[in-house]
């Protein structure tokens, strides 16, 4: 698959729109992983989204700017049919589990199977492990959501916290700079790659970030 010619985008005040599905279980996070990417904030209890919420923010990738659109997508079953009608057109997907909760990891391949059904073939997809700020309580260990990205040939496991401020931008960086390059290089069809592990850890973070970019290179 390329992209369709939203993803080239002709508006001159950007280079590329790119559309992301934020999908997963209720309540793992995915409303404040958004708003804090939107704008920086963490609101602690917030409402359950209903239906889909839709927000955009512009990135500069290497000098190109970057027009990310990001919908956020309710986790409760009663919507489902809702957000299943916006998997078509979405370039790219991010699935969210709380690693504080194993049943939202073990939802995960029940959400690639949701993409598979309703999305455009070889969607990019991306697993977030949110929540890492409660690392005393985690029920998921990063080499279990790693081994699952490589089953499934997902593009990266990350694990973010909205609440401290981790990963968060890091997560949306890294899909842009993927979508980018496989925008240029039609690279859609190719197979599965090897995933990216990026754990809570800022020290490995960067390194595996920098090894990410000598490899797109
Ligand atoms: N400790 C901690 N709590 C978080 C974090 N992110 C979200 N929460 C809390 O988790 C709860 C659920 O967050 P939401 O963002 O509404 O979850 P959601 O996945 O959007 O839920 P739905 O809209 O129902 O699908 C809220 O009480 C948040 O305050 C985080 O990084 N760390
Ligand atoms: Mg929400």
């Amino acid at each position: 698959m390329q992209f369709s010619s939203s993803a080239r985008a002709a508006d001159e005040n950007f280079d590329y729109l790119f559309k992301i599905i934020l999908i997963g279980d209720s309540n793992v996070g995915k409303t404040c992983v958004v708003q804090h990417f939107k704008s920086g904030v963490y609101t602690e209890g917030q409402q359950n989204t209903i239906g889909v919420d839709f927000t955009v923010r512009a990135l500069d990738i290497d000098g190109k700017k970057v027009k990310m659109q990001v919908w956020d997508t309710a986790g409760q079953e009663r919507f489902r049919t809702i957000t299943q009608s916006y998997y078509r057109s979405a370039h790219a997907a991010i699935i969210a589990y709380d690693l504080t909760r194993r049943s939202t990891f073990e939802s995960v391949p029940h959400w690639i199977h949701e993409i598979e059904k309703y999305g455009a073939a070889n969607l990019v997809i991306m697993l977030i492990g949110n929540k890492c700020d409660m690392w005393e309580e985690r029920h998921v260990l990063f080499e279990d959501a790693c081994t699952l990205a490589e089953k499934y040939g997902l593009l990266a496991v990350v694990e973010t916290s909205a609440k401290e401020s981790k990963n968060i931008d890091e997560v949306f960086v890294l899909m842009a700079r993927e979508l980018i390059a496989r925008n240029s290089l039609h690279l859609y069809g190719e197979g599965a790659r090897s995933s990216l592990c990026l754990d809570s850890r800022p020290v490995l973070t960067a390194q595996v970030l920098k090894e990410k970019t000598q490899c797109t290179c």
